[in-house]
Formats: structure tokens, sequence, C-alpha cells
């Protein structure tokens, strides 16, 4: 268990000395993606390693408790109990690591994850998701409710005007109280890496999700670098969460952490991916690697592949 970040004061020296190198980003951006994927018995190990970080999400204006209940229910078995069997991971305990909701849905989930005996969290987004375009108090009082309704882990979008106008200090106020209305539920800010984290984010994230252009892999580039300077920095690891977009390629965002973060952080504790249709993806990617491989020491490389700190990118 990482221990929590606290943040920092505001450091405005190290926010405006920062700088990106464009070229050199797209270029890594590119040599990521051209990675080699592992081979086929070791894929199933990474797909379902990708399950077990995904925030599986709805965030619909005609989300009702019904469609909630069953986004509830697949992400308690997020993949079909002969594959798993096929593989001998049935008994592994393979969920997602949370579902994301609007804060007037997080009572919906919370009851029916409790009916159900799961401690699974629920992460709700809020400060008036997506645009943040709601008086202070407004979004502060939202994270308050969605807290106190259940939510253990807080999605909050900053407020852009500050970001987009420089006001740097009047920002990192904002973020600072609202991860005291978080109190012990884990905040994932959009965006802002530096600010957000020096303000005490427990994650940041790349997009609503909402927007023409969401999760690219430069930009996590970009992000994980910021989160690599602050672990040096400060010694807090802080999670990341690609975010918005995500339906395909759920390896190619592993590959990016580990590369760049290491193999600390494929674990739930410091990745997510937000997304409301990968799972379907993975689920038919597991499907093919299970008929295309040798039964009897497929299951073994999976169980071997996937309790393996970090999983083996080079097999
Ligand atoms: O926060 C998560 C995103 O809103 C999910 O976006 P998506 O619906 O494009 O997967």
């Amino acid at each position: 268990m990482c221990a929590r970040n606290p943040g920092t004061s505001l450091d405005l020296e190290w926010v405006s000395k920062s700088r990106v190198n464009t070229q050199a980003v797209l270029k890594r951006a590119q040599q990521i993606q051209s990675f080699r994927l592992p081979k086929k018995q070791w894929q199933a190990a990474w797909l379902l390693r990708a399950v077990t970080c995904i925030d599986l999400t709805t965030l619909s204006g005609d989300d009702t408790p019904s469609n909630v209940q069953r986004l509830c229910l697949k992400a308690l078995q997020p993949i079909r109990s002969d594959l798993l069997q096929d593989m001998d991971m049935h008994h592994a305990g393979i969920t997602t690591a949370a579902v994301c909701v609007y804060p007037s849905r997080v009572s919906d989930a919370v009851k029916t994850l409790k009916a159900a005996n799961s401690s699974l969290p629920v992460a709700s987004v809020a400060t008036g998701f997506p645009a943040g375009q709601t008086p202070l108090q407004t979004r502060l009082e939202e994270v308050r409710l969605a807290v106190a309704d259940g939510a253990a882990e807080i999605d909050i979008v900053i407020n852009r005007t500050l970001a987009l106008t420089g006001q740097w200090q009047a920002l990192y106020e904002e973020l600072v109280q609202f991860r005291t209305a978080c109190g012990n539920a884990h905040m994932k800010s959009i965006l802002a890496s530096l600010v957000s984290m020096m303000a005490g984010s427990d994650f940041i994230k790349t997009s609503t999700g909402k927007e023409a252009v969401n999760a690219t892999i430069p930009v996590a580039v970009v992000m994980s670098r910021a989160i690599r300077d602050y672990y040096i920095r400060t010694g807090y690891k802080i999670g990341f969460k690609p975010a918005g977009g995500i339906r395909t390629e759920s390896l190619v965002w592993l590959v990016l952490v580990k590369e760049e973060l290491g193999s600390e952080w494929l674990s739930p504790e410091l990745f997510r991916i937000g997304a409301s249709s990968l799972l379907a993806d993975i689920e038919t990617d597991v499907y093919h690697t299970a008929i295309s491989s040798v039964a009897w020491f497929y299951h073994t490389l999976v169980r071997i592949s996937f309790h393996t700190e970090g999983l083996d990118l080079h097999n």
C-alpha cells in the first residue's frame, strides 16, 4: 500500500520551468505504440491485468438505477466465467478496479455492491463534471454529498478558466479545498498535472471523455513524466488514469505505464483506465488467446504471469 500524497506547497518556479519537448514526446509516443506486444500466452495475463485496472464507467444523461446496477454486476464479473475457467483463473477474484458514475447515481451503485457483499469502490465524478463551470461552493458541496453517499473515489475536473489564464495560486487553493472535502476518498484530478499533485491529488487523469479529443499517448507520456518528477522530488507515488475514448488496444496503455513509470505502477492502486466500452473488446481478445493456445501449459502460464509483479513485456 503506497503512502497517500499529502501534497506540497505550491512551487511556482517548478511549474514555470516545466517544458515539453514536443518532438521528443511524439517520437516516444510512436515508439511505445510500435512496441511488440507480449506473445499470446502472456497476452491473456496482460489483458486480465488491464481488466483489474478499469474504472468501469457510465456517465450518461439517461443513467438510471437499473443500468447502474447492471454496470456494477458486470464490474464484479467482467470476464465470462468459462473463459476464466479455461485459464484456471476462476478463483483469482478478478473484478474491475471500481465503477464510476455521476454523483446522483452513487447511492444506486453503493446499494448494489453492498447487496452483492462486495467492497469494490464507487468513484463519482464531481465539481460540475465535465465543464466545471459551477460556483465553487456548489462544486465543493457536490464532492461532500458524493462522499456522504458512499463514494470512495472522487474524479474532479479543475477550473479550466483559472488554468487557461495562468491563475495557478487560485487553482491550487481550489484543489486543496476539494482534497479536504474528499476526506478519506481518493481524489483523481483532470488535469494540470503538477499543480494537482502539489494540491494533494491521488491520481491525475487525462480527460473527461466528453471532449472531441480525449486520452492520447503523447499526453500520457507527458503526464507520466510529471508523475515521475513528482515522485523523485517528494517520494510520493501518484496514480495515472487515462480515460475517454479508450475502446480498444488496452495493452498499449499498460506498455506505456510499464515503460515510463515501471512495473510498480501496473496495479489498480496506481493505474486506472477510465472506460465505458472497453471491456467487450478485452473479453473478445481473451477469448481469442484462449482458443488459439495449447491448453495444458496455457493456463499455467496465464496464472503465473498474472501474479508476476508488473508482468514481463519482452516474452
Ligand atoms: O471518466 C471516464 C470517461 O468518461 C469514460 O469515457 P468513455 O465513455 O469515452 O469511455
